[in-house]
């Protein structure tokens, strides 16, 4: 890839000639500021406004693009680059055909697609810029007055909610330039771990129960119907993910996958899926960060921190509330089948991944991030109803038999019916009780 420049110093300006693109990531402890002197610009489909201080916090990887000219500053520790080849016309051009296909889905006249716009789906290895094509493309559909629905299917990097989640959100304002989309009234399911591969039927199930809710969503509001769909997927793509990819393609009947960089998988999933799914193949674009295990903890961490206390645009005030025990009960989604062998001649194994089962408290619970289910006794439709929220468990006192948690509200809801997850949060905030 070429670049023009790399710096670091506190002040820097960059003329970006068109099509070019400044990245940069906020490589000290400091917060960096990007202001746009001239020109103009944008940042993930986000339109940058003219002398509007943006503040991005610590490990903020960002790239600022313009279809003209720009002039713009950074303040602040960051190493930075302008490049001059980016992908943004394939993408605009994949808008461009989306909102084409979402006209046709608004004219009456028109008999097949009445009523129901595009559903495209996101798919390629991890670090290919999944997530910020879904931004792009949520972005640039709400700037022509469109409201889709954005789904994230992905487990691990989930950018609705808490990492381990699956979700949708309607979008009807294009994102913050800093935070991303707001995430008002969230649909939110959770699956408890960050591998859809560690229980590959409950995994199933949830995308069997978002994909209805979405299209009820769909079907009740028409302009969202026309909108359509944008899905962002899991960089899992091997054997049970390859399954997951087109398990996911078939539950929310999408008729477009845009695959990222990967030319396999682009060949491999046009011999799978059905003719009438248009299967696109885009580069990635040479600013995507290849993480390693280490950073995506770290953005996992980011994103729980985020859930709790907000960001520096929009803070939140979480409170601690101690929980005695016979007030709360644990359950655990998914539990080990019994062996064939160890049944009964002639009966067949029951299937366990979305049993519902009671979940001993223990100190184990410690640094566990737990989901608020809405009922209030232990069912089995726990498994697959949408969750209220989540709590982290700061400590588990077992002989004064109560555990510590911390919640985003200051009342923490009835009933208690917490849900184990494999997450983690190592909270060190002090926080009021
Ligand atoms: N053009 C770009 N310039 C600089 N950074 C970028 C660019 N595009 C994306 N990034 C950054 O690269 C990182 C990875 O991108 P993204 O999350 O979109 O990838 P992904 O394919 O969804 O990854 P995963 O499947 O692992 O969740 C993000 O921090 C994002 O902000």
């Amino acid at each position: 890839m070429e670049t023009t420049s790399v710096s670091s110093s506190r002040i820097q300006k960059f003329e970006l000639e068109e099509d070019n693109e400044l990245r940069f990531v906020v490589s000290g402890r400091e917060e960096v500021t990007l202001e746009l002197i001239n020109g103009s610009a944008e940042v993930f489909g986000s339109v940058v406004e003219k002398n509007k201080k943006y503040i991005f916090p610590p490990g903020a990887r960002v790239a600022v693009f313009t279809w003209k000219k720009a002039t713009v500053e950074l303040i602040g520790t960051a190493n930075a680059y302008v490049s001059p080849e980016t992908p943004m016309i394939m993408y605009i051009n994949l808008h461009a055909a989306l909102e084409q296909l979402r006209r046709i889905a608004d004219n009456p006249t028109e008999k097949d697609r009445v009523g129901q716009g595009p559903r495209i789906m996101l798919v390629g290895p991890t670090d290919v810029g999944k997530s910020t094509l879904s931004r792009i493309l949520c972005n640039y559909a709400v700037r022509q007055n469109r409201s889709p629905i954005f789904v994230d299917l992905d487990v691990g990097q989930n950018s609705i909610s808490a990492p381990g989640t699956i979700g949708a959100i309607h979008i009807n304002r294009p994102a913050d330039v800093v935070d991303g989309f707001e995430r008002t009234k969230p649909i939110v399911y959770n699956y408890g771990s960050l591998q859809p591969g560690d229980n590959n039927a409950l995994y199933e199930k949830l995308l069997i129960t978002l994909s209805q809710a979405v299209s009820a969503k769909t079907v009740e509001n028409v302009e969202t119907g026309i909108s359509g769909v944008i899905i962002n997927t899991c960089g899992w793509i091997a054997d049970g993910g390859y399954a997951a990819i087109v398990q996911a393609a078939q539950h929310f009947e999408v008729d477009i996958v845009a695959v990222l960089d990967q030319e396999r998988l682009y060949n491999e999933l046009q011999k799978t899926l059905p003719k009438f799914v248009k299967i696109v193949h885009l580069p990635k674009s040479g600013g995507v960060e290849v993480r390693s295990s280490e950073v995506r903890l770290k953005s996992r961490n980011m994103a729980v921190q985020r859930y709790f206390y907000g960001t520096r645009g929009e803070q939140y005030f979480p409170h601690q509330f101690d929980v005695p025990f016979d007030e709360v009960t644990v359950v655990k989604v998914g539990t080990e089948s019994v062996p064939e062998e160890c049944l009964p001649v002639g009966m067949k194994p029951e299937d366990y991944s979305a049993k519902v089962v009671p979940f001993p408290i223990s100190p184990e619970l410690r640094h566990h991030v737990l989901a608020l289910s809405p009922f209030d006794s232990l069912t089995q439709e726990i498994s697959t109803t949408p969750v209220f929220g989540f709590v982290v468990v700061k400590e588990v006192d077992m002989i004064e038999k109560k555990m510590t948690v911390l919640c985003p509200r200051n009342e923490l809801p009835y009933p208690r019916i917490f849900v184990y997850t494999k997450i983690e949060f190592l909270d060190d905030h002090n926080v009021p009780m």
